[in-house]
C-alpha cells in the first residue's frame, strides 16, 4: 500500500495534465475566433432584422423558395437575413427576438474580453424571460401585427386570454414587468420614496446615493471579493496550477498582462524566469475591473435591526400581562352540572338488628360444627353487604374455614357469600353478607361527598360505596386504565355512566374529551347531546358515538397518531407527562406558533369490546394494546366494558396493560379469574355489587346508581349551553381499506398475470410464497400478483396467518373469467 501511495504522488504533476479539448476551449485564439465571430453574427442578425422591418412583405416568398436564385431578396443581408429574420420576428418572437442578437453579443463579449460568466448566465436568464415577456405584451396590445409579437407571442396570448380574460392577462403581464423591476434592478417602494425624497432636495441630486452605495461598497467590499471570487472558479485554478506546470500559466499572462506583443516562443522561454509580478499585476487589474463593475451594480443593503431587549423572562411577563393560560377562557361562562339534577334516595342504612343477630349466630354455630372457636367477631354494615369480622381461636387454620365458604352460605341461606380470608393488612377473617334489604348508593351521595369534592385528583372517579359506607374514589389518570367485566343485567352501563358522570361534574370541557365507542348503540346515545363540549371524532365523521367497527378502527388509529403527536410535543417541551406539559403551557412558557397547544385528557370508552373483538380482532386489539401501553403518560386512557371475560377478549396483552379492573358479577369462577386473576367475582349478588382491583388488593363496592333520566338532565343541562364550534378534532387517518389497493388497472397487470392465476387456481390454494416456488419469483412481486389476483376477483381477501381463499374453481372457470374481462 505503501509504495501504492508512493507510485501515485511522483505521477502527479502527469495526471493533472489538462483535457485536449478544455485546452483547445482555453486557448486565447479559439476564444478569440469564437467571440469575433458571435459579436458579427449577433451584428449580422441586427442588421438583417431591422432590414426585415422595411422588406418583409417583399421578402416573404423568398422564405418558401430559399433555393431559387431567381427570386429577388430586399433584406440588406439576402436570403440568409430574410429568413432567419422571418424565423425568429415572425414565426418566433416579433420584435422581442432583437434580444437574440443583445445576447449573442454579450456571449461574444465574454469570449472575447473574458467579462464575467456570472453575468453571461444571469443575461440569459433575463433575456430569454423578458424577450417571451415582450413577445407575448406585443401580442396583447397588438393583434393584427403578427411582426411585432411573433407567431408565438400571438398563440400564446390567444391561450392564455382564453383562460384569463383580457384584463387577467394584462394584470399579470403589468405584474411581472413589476417583479422583473423588483428583482432585477431590486426597485422597492423604499427606494422609490428615496428617490423622491433626494430629487426634492436640488443640490443633492445624485450625489447622496451614489456617496450612500460608495459608503455601503467600502463596507462589504471585502464580501464583494470574496463572492466573485468564488463565481470565478477559472481565475483560482489557474493560479493553483500555475506552480504546476508552465503550460497552465499562459493563459493567466495572456489574459491581464500585455501579451499580445509576446510571442508563443518568447513566453516558453521566459516561463522559468516568471516571478510573481505578473500575477500581482492582475490581481490589481481585476480588482479594477470589479470596482467598475460594482459601479455599475446597485447594492442594496439591508438595514439591520436593533435587536430588542427585554428586561424579564417573556413567559413571566405574559403571565404577568395577561395571566396564566386559561384553557377554560372559551367556554368561560360554563356552569358544571348542579348537584339537584341527581336523583336523592333514601340511603341511611337501617340496620335490623335482628338480622345481624341471626347471621352472627349463624357464622358462630356453622363453625362450631367445624370446630372452629371464635375469639371475637365484629359486624360492619355497609349499603348492600354486611362485612362480620372474625378473629378465630389459636390454633385454627385459615385455610380451614376459606373452604368452609359453601356451608356457611348454606347456613346462612343467602347467595354471595364471599370470604376473606385473611384480610390484607388486618389479621382478621371476613365474611361478607349481603344484607337482606340492599341500600341504593345514588350518584347524589358519592359526587356530594367531601372527599370527591376535595379531591385533588387529575381525573376523578366516584365509583361507589366500600363496604364501610365510604365513597370510594379513584383517579383515572393513575390507574391508567380500566377494564370492567361483569355478565350481563349486573350494573356495567350504570357503572360506565357513573365513571362519566363523575368527570362530568368535576373536568370542565376544556380539560377531558371522550371518546366513546357503543357497538350496541343505545347505551352511551345520550352523551350525543354534549358532543360540541365533551366530545372528540374524526374530521369528517357525523356522529361523534362510534357505532360501526370500521370507524372504531379508524378512531383507534387516529387516537395512535394522536399519541404519537403529543409524544412529540411532550418532547419539544422537555417534560416527561401531560401533566407537567399543560402546567408549562398554562405558565406561557411553550409558544402555540411551535405547535404547542393545551392538551385536553382524551378518556376513551368502549362498551362491549367483546362484540368488537369478533368483528374487527387484531385490527382493534393492536391499536389498543398500542394505546395502554404507551398512552398514559400522554393523557389518554382507556375504559373498556365486556360482557364476556374471555381469555380471547381479554388477552394477555391486553389484561397485562390494564392493572385497574372492575368486576361486576361473573357467571363462573373462570370468569372472575380471568378478569381479576382470583376468585369471588362469581358469587357477587349483582345490581352494581362490584371488586374493583387496583393492582395488588381487592375492594368491595357497591358501585353508584345513576339512572337513564337523571344522565339525560345532565346532558340536557351541558348541551343547553354555549359549546365548542365543533366537537374536539381526532387527527386524521387513512386506513388501507380492505388492505389492499383493489383498483388495480388490468394494464397495469404483471406479465405472469395468467400464469399466476392458472397456479393458484389449479392448487386451489391462494398463497404468495406458492407463487414464489413455482414462477420463482421474489416475495415482492409474488405479492402484487396476489393483490392483483384479488382486485380480478380470483382469490378472496387477506385473511391472518390462513392462505386465502381462491374462488375461481377450475381453469375452465378462469378462461371464462378473463375472457369476461377483455370483453368489457
Ligand atoms: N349500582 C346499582 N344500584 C342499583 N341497581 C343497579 C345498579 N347497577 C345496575 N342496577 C340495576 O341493574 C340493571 C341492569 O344494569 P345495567 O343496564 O347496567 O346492566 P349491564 O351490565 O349493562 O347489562 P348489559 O350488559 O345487558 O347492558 C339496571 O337497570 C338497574 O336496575
Amino acid at each position: 500500500m505503501a509504495k501504492k501511495t508512493k507510485k501515485t504522488s511522483t505521477k502527479k504533476p502527469k495526471i493533472k495534465k489538462p483535457n485536449p479539448i478544455v485546452t483547445f476551449f482555453k486557448s486565447r485564439q479559439t476564444q478569440t475566433v469564437i467571440g469575433s465571430f458571435l459579436i458579427l453574427f449577433s451584428l449580422f442578425l441586427l442588421v438583417a432584422f431591422i432590414s426585415f422591418f422595411f422588406s418583409w412583405q417583399e421578402d416573404q416568398s423568398v422564405v418558401s423558395e430559399f433555393a431559387n436564385k431567381k427570386v429577388p431578396t430586399k433584406n440588406l443581408l439576402g436570403k440568409v437575413g430574410a429568413s432567419l429574420s422571418h424565423f425568429f420576428i415572425y414565426e418566433g418572437f416579433g420584435l422581442g427576438a432583437f434580444v437574440i442578437p443583445y445576447l449573442l453579443c454579450i456571449t461574444g463579449l465574454f469570449w472575447l474580453f473574458r467579462t464575467k460568466l456570472s453575468k453571461v448566465i444571469v443575461s440569459w436568464n433575463w433575456g430569454l424571460l423578458g424577450m417571451l415577456w415582450l413577445s407575448i405584451t406585443f401580442g396583447f396590445f397588438s393583434k393584427n401585427s403578427a411582426n411585432l409579437s411573433g407567431v408565438i407571442g400571438y398563440e400564446i396570448n390567444e391561450y392564455l386570454q382564453a383562460f384569463l380574460g383580457k384584463t387577467g392577462l394584462g394584470i399579470i403581464l403589468l405584474f411581472l414587468f413589476l417583479a422583473y423591476l423588483t428583482i432585477r434592478f431590486k426597485v422597492t417602494p423604499e427606494l422609490v420614496i428615496n428617490k423622491l425624497r433626494s430629487k426634492r432636495k436640488v443640490d443633492a441630486v445624485e450625489g447622496t446615493p451614489i456617496s450612500k452605495v460608495e459608503a455601503e461598497e467600502d463596507t462589504i467590499s471585502e464580501e464583494i471579493v470574496l463572492e466573485e471570487k468564488e463565481e470565478e472558479p477559472t481565475p483560482s485554478v489557474d493560479k493553483s496550477e500555475f506552480e504546476l506546470s508552465v503550460e497552465n500559466l499562459q493563459p493567466t499572462i495572456q489574459n491581464h498582462s500585455d501579451v499580445s506583443t509576446v510571442t508563443e516562443e518568447d513566453e516558453i522561454n521566459e516561463g522559468h524566469d516568471i516571478d510573481l509580478e505578473p500575477v500581482l499585476k492582475a490581481e490589481v487589474a481585476e480588482t479594477e475591473e470589479q470596482l467598475e463593475e460594482q459601479e455599475d451594480v446597485q447594492i442594496d443593503v439591508k438595514e439591520v435591526e436593533e435587536e430588542q431587549h427585554v428586561k424579564e423572562n417573556l413567559s413571566e411577563k405574559l403571565v404577568k400581562d395577561f395571566g396564566e393560560f386559561d384553557p377554560t377562557l372559551e367556554l368561560g361562562n360554563y356552569k358544571f352540572p348542579t348537584l339537584n339534577l341527581l336523583k336523592e334516595y333514601n340511603e341511611s342504612i337501617s340496620i335490623d338488628p335482628d338480622e345481624l343477630e341471626q347471621n352472627k349466630n349463624r357464622i358462630v354455630n356453622t363453625l362450631k360444627n367445624y370446630k372452629i372457636g371464635i375469639a371475637q367477631i365484629k359486624a360492619t354494615v355497609g349499603p348492600t353487604i354486611t362485612l362480620y369480622e372474625i378473629v378465630p381461636e389459636a390454633g385454627v387454620r385459615i385455610s380451614k374455614i376459606k373452604n368452609l365458604e359453601d356451608d356457611i352460605a348454606l347456613s346462612l341461606s343467602a347467595l354471595g357469600i364471599r370470604i376473606i380470608a385473611p384480610i390484607p393488612g388486618k389479621g382478621t377473617i371476613g365474611i361478607e353478607v349481603p344484607n337482606k334489604k340492599a341500600t341504593i348508593v345514588s350518584m347524589h351521595s358519592v359526587i356530594s361527598s367531601k372527599k370527591f369534592q376535595e379531591s385533588t385528583m387529575e381525573l376523578p372517579i366516584a365509583i361507589g360505596k366500600t363496604i364501610s359506607n365510604e365513597t370510594f374514589t379513584v383517579d383515572l389518570a393513575k390507574m391508567p386504565h380500566l377494564l370492567m367485566a361483569g355478565a350481563t343485567g349486573q350494573g356495567k352501563s350504570v357503572g360506565l355512566n357513573a365513571v362519566l358522570t363523575s368527570l362530568l361534574y368535576r373536568k370542565h370541557p376544556a380539560e377531558v374529551k371522550f371518546v366513546l365507542v357503543d357497538p350496541k348503540k343505545v347505551e352511551l346515545t345520550l352523551f350525543n347531546k354534549i358532543e360540541r363540549h365533551y366530545l372528540a371524532k374524526l374530521p369528517d365523521t357525523e356522529d361523534a358515538i362510534i357505532t360501526d367497527t370500521t370507524k372504531v378502527i379508524n378512531t383507534l388509529n387516529s387516537l395512535c397518531i394522536e399519541m404519537d403527536n403529543r409524544y412529540d410535543l411532550l418532547k419539544t417541551a422537555m417534560v416527561r407527562n401531560i401533566k407537567e406539559y399543560n402546567v408549562k403551557f398554562k405558565a406561557r412558557k411553550l409558544n402555540p406558533e411551535n405547535g404547542h397547544r393545551f392538551l385536553p385528557y382524551i378518556v376513551l370508552v368502549i362498551d362491549e369490546f367483546a362484540d368488537l373483538i369478533m368483528t374487527a380482532g387484531k385490527e382493534v386489539e393492536t391499536p389498543i394494546a398500542r394505546l395502554a401501553q404507551l398512552a398514559r403518560a400522554i393523557g389518554i386512557h382507556l375504559i373498556v366494558a365486556t360482557q364476556r371475560p374471555s381469555v380471547n377478549v381479554i388477552t394477555g396483552i391486553i389484561k397485562a396493560n390494564f392493572p385497574a379492573r372492575i368486576a361486576f358479577r361473573v357467571t363462573s369462577k373462570i370468569d372472575s379469574r380471568t378478569i381479576l386473576d382470583a376468585p369471588g367475582a362469581d358469587q357477587l349478588i349483582g345490581r352494581g355489587d362490584m371488586l374493583y382491583s387496583g393492582g395488588n388488593d381487592i375492594t368491595r363496592i357497591q358501585c353508584a346508581f345513576v339512572d337513564t333520566p337523571e344522565v339525560e338532565k345532565i346532558t340536557d343541562f351541558i348541551g343547553s349551553q354555549r359549546a365548542y364550534p365543533e366537537a374536539y378534532q381526532l387527527p386524521e387517518y387513512v386506513g388501507e381499506e380492505g388492505g389492499t389497493n383493489l383498483d388495480i388497472d388490468i394494464a397495469d397487470r404483471d406479465k405472469l398475470f395468467k400464469e399466476a392465476a392458472e397456479v393458484i387456481v389449479t392448487a386451489q390454494q391462494g398463497s404468495a410464497s406458492l407463487l414464489q416456488r413455482k414462477l420463482k419469483l421474489g416475495y415482492n412481486r409474488a405479492g402484487r400478483l396476489i393483490d392483483q389476483l384479488e382486485a380480478a376477483g380470483i382469490v378472496g381477501p387477506f385473511e391472518g396467518s390462513k392462505a386465502r381463499q381462491v374462488l375461481v374453481p377450475d381453469l375452465v372457470a378462469l378462461e371464462q373469467l378473463l375472457e369476461n374481462e377483455r370483453n368489457e
